[in-house]
């Protein structure tokens, strides 16, 4: 099929096109029924069950696509928009809409375990590596220009930022550079290669962007599909818990959950007991569940939650 004569009209969707966020980015299109069968050698996908074309690219492309209008909506890391902001400035028309709550990790400058450096003052006028030289550029830009005001660095010196695409964290034994600013989770890659984190730049997380520019006929699909992925999320960080009391501990149960909105109170067919349903962050539900108990709360029962609108 010729898909490029079949993407007028349609909503535009670009997903990262592997990598860390794109099985997390599948289950969020599950999540919101976005059905859509993928041919491997093609980075574009029509949605059987709504006008929309799914464009699988690069995540650190997908800000610029979303941001200057030619793809309406798009899932990439918070890291990558803020670099892209940074890049591109005022005409990075992009909007933040949803934290995806996955692909969490942390921007941060490494340098070698056993050298001497223990700070990033003490890299100022060296040479960083990373791929994101603008975010840490600016960092950097910031943290020379403190240290010259307060007469710790000379006023020629300069903290030398350079770009690689990947294995930034190879640089430091190559000898290019004293330190790089890479992501990290686990930690793994990073004491694999005997280095360690001396600061922080950024958290990020996956988030749901939308363009600003988009046409007003796109509005109503923009809002169902922004409503659904929302409604997602939410189903996947909370669960439902019931249980039953009686009505002389209510109100210390109530500040046990509380809710998200506000808890449903049944009246039982027993005479001074109430039921209760209320959602509580599945993070939480353990230690809610032990308080619940220790507060004269009976038949507690924990529901997962399919999916749910806000
Ligand atoms: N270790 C990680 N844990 C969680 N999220 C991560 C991790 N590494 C990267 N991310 C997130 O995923 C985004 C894309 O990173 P990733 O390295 O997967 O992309 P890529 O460079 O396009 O893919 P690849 O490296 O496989 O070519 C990052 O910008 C960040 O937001
Ligand atoms: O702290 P960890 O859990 O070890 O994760 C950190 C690694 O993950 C990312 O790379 P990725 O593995 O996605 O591949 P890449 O280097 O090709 O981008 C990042 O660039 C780090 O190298």
């Amino acid at each position: 099929m010729d898909l490029v004569n079949h993407l007028e009209d349609r909503l535009l969707f670009a997903v990262p096109k592997k990598g860390r966020l794109y099985e997390s980015c599948v289950n969020v299109l599950k999540g919101a029924d976005i059905k859509f069968r993928r041919n491997s050698r093609l980075d574009i996908a029509l949605v059987q069950n709504f006008p929309i074309a799914l464009v699988f690219l690069p995540a650190a492309d997908i800000p610029r696509f979303v941001g200057t209008g030619r793809v309406h909506l798009g899932i990439t890391g918070q890291d990558q928009i803020a670099e892209a902001r940074l890049r591109i400035g005022e005409k990075l028309k992009v909007e933040e809409l949803v934290d995806l709550q996955f692909g969490g990790c942390k921007l941060q400058v490494q340098v070698p375990e056993s050298g001497p450096i223990q700070t990033v003052k003490q890299l100022a006028g060296q040479r960083i590596v990373t791929s994101f030289e603008y975010l840490v550029g600016d960092y950097f830009k910031k943290l020379d220009a403190q240290m010259k005001k307060d007469g710790e660095l000379s006023e020629e010196a300069k903290t030398e930022i350079s770009f690689v695409s990947g294995s930034v964290e190879a640089s430091c034994a190559l000898g290019i550079a004293e330190a790089v600013v890479d992501l990290v989770e686990s930690g793994e890659t990073m004491r694999a290669s005997g280095l360690k984190a001396i600061e922080n730049v950024m958290s990020t997380s996956a988030v749901l962007v939308r363009s600003t520019n988009c046409s007003p006929e796109l509005e109503p699909l923009l809002q169902t599909i922004i409503t659904r992925i929302r409604g997602y999320v939410i189903a996947q960080q909370y669960v439902l818990v019931n249980y039953n009391v009686a009505r002389e501990h209510l109100t210390d149960v109530l500040k046990i959950t509380p809710g998200k909105r506000a808890p449903t109170i049944t009246t039982l067919d027993e005479p001074n007991w109430v039921a209760v349903s209320s959602m509580v962050l599945k993070k939480n539900v353990a230690k809610v569940m032990d308080e619940l108990s220790q507060n004269h709360a009976a038949d507690i029962l924990v529901l997962s939650i399919d999916n749910s609108r806000p």
